[in-house]
């Protein structure tokens, strides 16, 4: 494939650049009265206005024919047949598969994956309504109350922020507990909440290996063990969730008790895989189908939409056209939900780990940016916190706003508060505030003009800040798949365009080599091996402070 550089509406739309960077958005809308009508896409339950950005009808025109350009109708094509598009592990990218309502075959080396889709989906199904129901028992026969998750990054944020997500839709007798971290204090705060009679683990990890998730789950069925005492006892109260059988086994996880994925299904695209039982067992199965429907009405779109009215391409395009030509090298998400308040970590890892990266997929150098800096918070706590920069600051910070259309408390008055400051924040964004009307304003309040005059530089806001607006007709499983789908689809479209790997994350595994070897040394293990001089300094200074003086070693 030719390299981004070279297409020709990658230039022309450099020059399309430097024609309208100067226009203000102002001035867009006061020009066309049906932007807001025409700027807009709805699927399913999810709506986005993507008035609000600094793009015009040839922006989009270009943007569309440079997604052509890089061969994006292809590669959509290539990822839902199941080719291997993920070439450096050699693997095929499925998890539409994990979604696909239809049932429609989808082969991966000569074999139609659906029927194992279905298969687990149903062990997944008995098990979460066993448990739910109460039929399953402890080995005390009392029924479950407790689910503690172990698992880190993809094995962790998706359930996570789906579990926290539809808190309303969860099971009244269902507490759910997390842990990622192997910082002790996590699992410990949990187990102190926890009785072992009740609690079921679900040691989650897609190759498990993970030193953080083995860890913490030794501790937790030592933990057990101490209470149980019986060993038969751990087949009640552990299941796993895994692509590698012998390792479970391994690890002491009777392979009947583990529910299977592949290795088709990323890390941080696996929430619609087994990796989803904690919030299969929350939300009930029928939830869980509904997200996956969800999920398949955003992918029917997503391969079936002409680019221009395709949800997931516009949001990338757009974002590619801040990120490349912009030079915005952060993105913010911001629901305005309390519920949604794990959304933006869940996105960081979704969009950061897929393409936070620096070469083309024949391995050059990439010559443009790539993945932005994502970062977030429920937008309301925002405002009072870091909105100040996105208003006055020097940086361009595209941002999503997410808000539910429907009432998420009965308590009065909240919603209205909530959904007005979404409408004002992307109003205030977009038209800013001119040093006229600061004037004027301050005229009003009677200030003398000398102090009008100090204060307006101060006051003015410039507006032309780029938002999306994504309303959700209501946070239902379905809606939440329909979301998380989009950003999936909208991260797949961008590295697309930057021609890189978005389904590899070899960047995190340098610091995994070296910490199993600084590992050895601080525990004394081995002796401190040649480092540069701060990471020496650094070992010794941890030996010093934890070594048994009576015993010798310091
Ligand atoms: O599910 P696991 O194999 O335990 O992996 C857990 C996580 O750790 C890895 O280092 C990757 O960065 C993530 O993509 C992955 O989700």
């Amino acid at each position: 494939m030719k390299h981004l550089e070279d297409l020709p509406t990658w230039r022309e739309l450099w020059k399309h650049f430097d024609a309208t960077k100067g226009q203000h958005m102002r001035e867009l809308f006061e020009q066309d009265p049906q932007r807001a009508e025409r700027y807009w896409v709805e699927v399913g339950g999810m709506k986005l206005d993507y008035s609000k950005n600094r793009i015009t009808d040839e922006t989009l025109e270009l943007l569309m024919k440079l997604a052509r350009e890089a061969g994006l109708p292809e590669r959509m094509k290539q990822m839902f047949r199941g080719e291997k598009i993920n070439t450096t592990e050699n693997r095929a990218v499925l998890h539409v598969a994990l979604r696909n309502r239809t049932n429609a075959p989808i082969m991966v080396d000569g074999e139609d994956v659906m029927p194992k889709v279905n298969h687990v989906l149903r062990r997944m199904g008995e098990f979460a309504h066993e448990v739910r129901s109460g039929d399953w028992l402890g080995y005390t026969n009392q029924v479950i109350t407790d689910v503690v998750n172990i698992g880190i990054g993809g094995s962790d944020l998706g359930p996570l922020m789906m579990c926290t997500a539809l808190k309303p839709f969860g099971h009244p007798r269902m507490n759910m507990h997390f842990v990622s971290n192997v910082d002790g204090s996590q699992l410990r705060d949990v187990l102190e909440k926890v009785h072992p009679e009740t609690t079921l683990f679900i040691i989650a990890s897609k190759t498990f290996t993970t030193q953080e998730t083995l860890t913490n789950a030794l501790t937790a069925r030592e933990w057990f063990l101490k209470h149980a005492g019986d060993k038969a006892a751990v087949a009640k109260h552990f299941v796993a969730v895994s692509t590698n059988k012998k390792a479970v086994a391994d690890f002491g996880i009777d392979t009947a008790n583990m529910f299977e994925f592949w290795d088709w299904v990323g890390g941080r695209y696996s929430l619609w895989s087994a990796i989803g039982l904690p919030i299969m067992l929350y939300l009930g199965e029928e939830n869980f189908i509904e997200m996956l429907n969800g999920a398949h009405l955003v992918d029917q779109h997503f391969i079936n939409a002409p680019l221009e009215q395709n949800m997931p391409v516009l949001l990338g395009m757009i974002g590619v056209w801040y990120i490349n030509y912009y030079g915005g090298g952060s993105h913010i998400i911001a629901p305005y939900d309390q519920h949604l308040h794990r959304l933006p970590k869940f996105i960081q890892q979704l969009d950061m780990e897929s393409n936070g990266k620096q070469v083309t997929l024949d391995g050059k150098t990439v010559e443009h940016e790539t993945a932005p800096i994502i970062w977030g918070e429920t937008g309301i706590n925002g405002q009072h916190a870091f909105f100040q920069l996105l208003h006055q600051g020097t940086h361009i910070t595209p941002i999503d706003l997410i808000a539910s259309l429907e009432k998420r408390s009965n308590l009065p008055g909240h919603h209205e508060i909530l959904l007005a400051n979404v409408f004002a924040q992307a109003e205030a964004f977009m038209r800013g505030k001119t040093p006229d009307e600061v004037r004027a304003e301050l005229q009003a309040q009677g200030m003398d003009e000398a102090r009008i005059e100090e204060l307006v530089p101060h006051k003015t806001f410039s507006g032309n800040r780029p938002s999306n607006l994504i309303l959700l007709n209501k946070i239902n499983p379905r809606n939440m798949g329909s979301l998380i789908a989009l950003y999936e689809h909208k991260t797949f479209v961008q590295g697309v365009i930057w021609d890189i790997n978005s389904f590899d994350q070899w960047g995190v595994e340098l610091g995994k080599q070296l910490a199993k070897t600084i590992l050895a040394e601080l525990t004394g293990e081995i002796e401190v091996q040649p480092h540069d001089s701060s990471t020496a300094h650094l070992i010794k200074l941890y030996r010093n402070a934890n070594c048994d003086k009576d015993k010798g070693e310091c």
